[in-house]
């Protein structure tokens, strides 16, 4: 199928330890085999992009939303939803504008 016609698509973003993992001795067991594959011991699960623990909200917002964004000021319809366990980083992906770039870039779509 034409890479055009596909029209859901399934990202993956990792978020890094936090603090209380990382005092507790935490270490992770992910690993980024390919730029769109994530590793879990022998398990490989296959996403169209995955974003890695040291990825940016810019990053992840340029690669994800912003062609939505597009689309949408186009007239046509997109919806975005994060899924994933508690604390997986659901809000924060969706919600947390950290720096001021990205607000830049979010305004000039
Ligand atoms: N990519 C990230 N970089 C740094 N900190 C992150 C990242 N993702 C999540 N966190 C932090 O991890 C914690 C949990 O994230 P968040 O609240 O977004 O999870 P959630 O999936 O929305 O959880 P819940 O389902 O319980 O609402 C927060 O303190 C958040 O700041």
């Amino acid at each position: 199928m034409a890479d055009e016609a596909i029209r859901v698509k399934v990202v993956c973003r990792v978020r890094p330890l936090n603090e209380k993992e990382r005092a507790s001795g935490d270490a992770s067991i992910v690993n980024f085999p390919s730029p769109s594959c994530v590793a879990l011991g022998q398990r490989m699960y296959t996403y169209d992009h995955v974003f890695q623990p040291v990825s940016t909200q810019v990053e992840v917002y340029t690669t994800s939303a912003r062609p939505l964004v597009k689309d949408v000021l186009s007239g046509y319809n997109a919806t975005i939803f994060a899924y994933g366990q508690t604390a997986s980083g659901k809000t924060h992906t969706m919600e947390v504008y950290a720096d001021h770039s990205l607000y830049r870039t979010v305004c000039s779509v």
